[in-house]
């Protein structure tokens, strides 16, 4: 899977909020940061297709082998593209009168887990996430941590080939952290995974990372974690941390 974003701008209220983005995802992850406003929350929605440009492109294309023709790419158009991403959007609500195993067997059914696998993955996902607890707890009363691994378990649970994550570590302890980042680590090894976050002291050096720093709206830096500790004292001086 490839994603490759062309020169996409995006304007809300008469302020361009992002401008001239061009870089492209395949597997592994990538971390988006940059201060408050800078325009992180908006990419990853554009990236979800839950906003579409108001200028440039976002493609979404995978390998094909053939035999015959031989090997090409070939695009998604929205529908497919869909049925592919799990997305955690900032503040996420869920179904607030739902209680946690109803909503999470909902969601298992509607990403496609087989009907014959549904009970036990739920069981699972709510196990490992220490929520078997509160399975018949509506979402509207739980925790805001609580609630943001529910919401984590929804963009995940169908391991998907695209996984976007607006601040997913949001209101999660340190153990809670490491189960959800041990998740993603896995995934990516198949999976395009793009996940915003403030937490940039927490990034480990690894080659495996990529590092997208989105200054104003637009693209300041796009490449592996060499730079971390520059950009992290550009943040610390614009008090991002
Ligand atoms: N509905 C809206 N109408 C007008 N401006 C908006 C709207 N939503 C966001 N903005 C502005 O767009 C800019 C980018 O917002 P965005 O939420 O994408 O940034 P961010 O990097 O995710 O910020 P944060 O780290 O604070 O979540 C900000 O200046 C914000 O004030």
């Amino acid at each position: 899977m490839r994603i490759t974003v062309s020169n996409v701008a995006y304007t809300m209220d008469n302020t361009k909020i992002l401008n001239g983005i061009s870089c492209s995802f395949s597997k592994g992850i990538t971390y988006v940061v940059g201060n408050n406003g800078a325009g992180k929350t908006t990419l990853l929605k554009l990236l979800a297709t839950a906003l579409q440009p108001e200028y440039g492109k976002i493609n979404y294309s995978f390998l094909v082998r053939d035999k015959q023709i031989g090997t090409y790419r070939k695009n998604l158009d929205i529908e497919e593209i869909r049925k592919i991403i799990g997305f955690l959007p900032q503040h996420f609500t869920g179904h607030l009168d739902m209680t946690v195993g109803r909503y999470v067997k909902y969601i298992a059914y509607h990403k496609g887990v087989p009907r014959e696998f549904i009970k036990k993955t739920v069981a699972h996902w709510l196990k490992e996430s220490e929520l078997t607890q509160l399975k018949r707890r509506k979402i509207k009363h739980l925790s805001g941590g609580q609630r943001q691994k529910v919401g984590l378990i929804q963009a995940l649970i169908n391991l998907p080939r695209i996984c976007i994550l607006d601040e997913p570590f949001e209101g999660l302890d340190m153990k809670e952290r490491s189960y959800f980042q041990s998740i993603l680590q896995r995934l990516a090894y198949h999976s395009i995974v793009i996940i915003s976050t403030h937490l940039i002291d927490e990034l480990q050096q690894s080659s495996e990372i990529t590092l997208l720093y989105l200054n104003e709206g637009k693209v300041t830096y796009f490449g592996d974690l060499r730079v971390l500790d520059t950009i992290k004292k550009e943040l610390r001086k614009t008090g991002i941390d």
